[in-house]
């Protein structure tokens, strides 16, 4: 048996402009996906994910219900919720050169679905680091967070960057821009996240910034306006020294930034009425800045606050599930099963 876990992430800065080749800048934060893989002796792939549930279907009984009900769910549900786990697992047999392997698969997750922390990229890089050690090989955070972003980018039908899955394999604040992906030395910044308990559909808040740019040359010039903020922000941070706390004209300035970039998601039209009452919330509760984080339409803000003011703000915001602090996740993708044989932070 193998266990792996990896983290969500959030975005400081840049998501959706990632896509069209801008740059971005996610975090991973120590909320993890783990994944536990059996080998099978037969082809079969069987998966037990708790956190996941689905809307609708229809139980037919016909006669004896000896042999159990017969489950209609519709196929493009079971589609949008096991596309990730199938594709994963496509990885780990061709990474193994193993295409009739089977698997008893169990998902255990503590980041929301849908929500913006990178519960798919997780699922996703975790899964393949459990599946492939499971069939004796070991792949390196890097070929993992390559590996995943092949799955993530034939789920969301060619519409992803690899910025979600790099993060959550490698940890700690990274920087992405198309192919090239690093890792950024940064101070650990005090990210406190609200939810909407809501979450948005990626693939089609994507494809509705995609119509936008096609329509709009000043959609166009939007999407390079928020590269623009990332350019700006990463300097920021190559200024700072990675070792100490974030003084306070730093995260005045990274605030700023957030604020900006919020304002050009909303133009472009994936946050929604909830995600900007939260922004607005932490930023009365005296957050240095606020935005939304990943794909938009629901989910998750993050703010910049060292204090608790933000936190309690946003606890008492009508319409908030959860708040809470996220630590940076300085190891990624990593063995929980004592089989390891390495960690993202040795790589690193
Ligand atoms: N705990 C889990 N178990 C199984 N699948 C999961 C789990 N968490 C996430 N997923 C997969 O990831 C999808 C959500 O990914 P996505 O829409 O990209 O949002 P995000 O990555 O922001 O959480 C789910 O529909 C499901 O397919
Ligand atoms: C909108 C996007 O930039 C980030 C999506 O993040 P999430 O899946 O909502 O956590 C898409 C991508 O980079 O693949
Ligand atoms: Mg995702």
């Amino acid at each position: 048996m193998t266990v792996s876990s990896a983290p969500g992430k959030v975005y400081l800065f840049g998501e959706h402009a990632v896509v069209y080749g801008e740059p971005a800048v996610p975090c991973a934060i120590e909320r993890r996906a783990t994944v536990t893989v059996e080998p099978r002796d037969d082809d079969h792939v069987r998966v037990v994910a708790e956190d996941l549930t689905l809307d609708g279907f229809t139980v037919e009984y016909s006669g004896s219900t000896d042999s159990g009900p017969d489950v209609d769910v519709p196929r493009p549900l079971v589609q949008a919720a096991m596309g990730y786990i199938d594709a994963a697992v496509d990885q780990a047999r061709d990474a193994a050169d193993a295409p009739d392997a089977g698997f008893d698969i169990t998902v255990e997750s503590a980041i929301p679905l849908g929500a913006g922390l990178g519960s798919s990229a997780a699922v996703v890089v975790a899964g393949i680091d459990a599946a492939t050690r499971a069939l004796g090989v070991d792949l390196d955070p890097e070929e993992i967070a390559d590996r995943a972003y092949r799955a993530e980018h034939e789920v969301q039908d060619g519409q992803a960057s690899r910025a979600d899955t790099f993060a959550s394999a490698m940890g700690g604040a990274v920087r992405v821009e198309g192919d090239d992906c690093r890792a950024v030395d940064a101070p650990a910044l005090p990210f406190v996240v609200g939810f909407d308990g809501g979450a948005g559909d990626t693939g089609e808040l994507v494809a509705g910034v995609r119509a936008l740019r096609e329509k709009y040359d000043f959609a166009a010039d939007t999407v390079e306006a928020i590269g623009d903020i990332v350019r700006e922000g990463e300097t920021l941070l190559a200024e700072a020294d990675p070792e100490s706390e974030p003084s306070e004209d730093l995260l005045d300035a990274l605030g700023e930034l957030m604020d900006f970039n919020h304002g050009l998601l909303e133009a472009l039209g994936v946050s929604s009425r909830s995600l900007d009452s939260l922004v607005w919330a932490a930023r009365s509760g005296d957050a240095y800045g606020a935005k939304l984080t990943g794909a938009g339409g629901g989910g998750c803000i993050v703010a910049l606050d060292p204090t608790d003011e933000t936190q309690t703000a946003l606890q008492y915001t009508p319409g908030c599930v959860d708040a809470f602090r996220a630590e940076l996740a300085t190891t990624g993708v990593r063995a929980e099963d004592g089989n390891d044989t390495k960690t993202s932070e040795e790589d690193a």
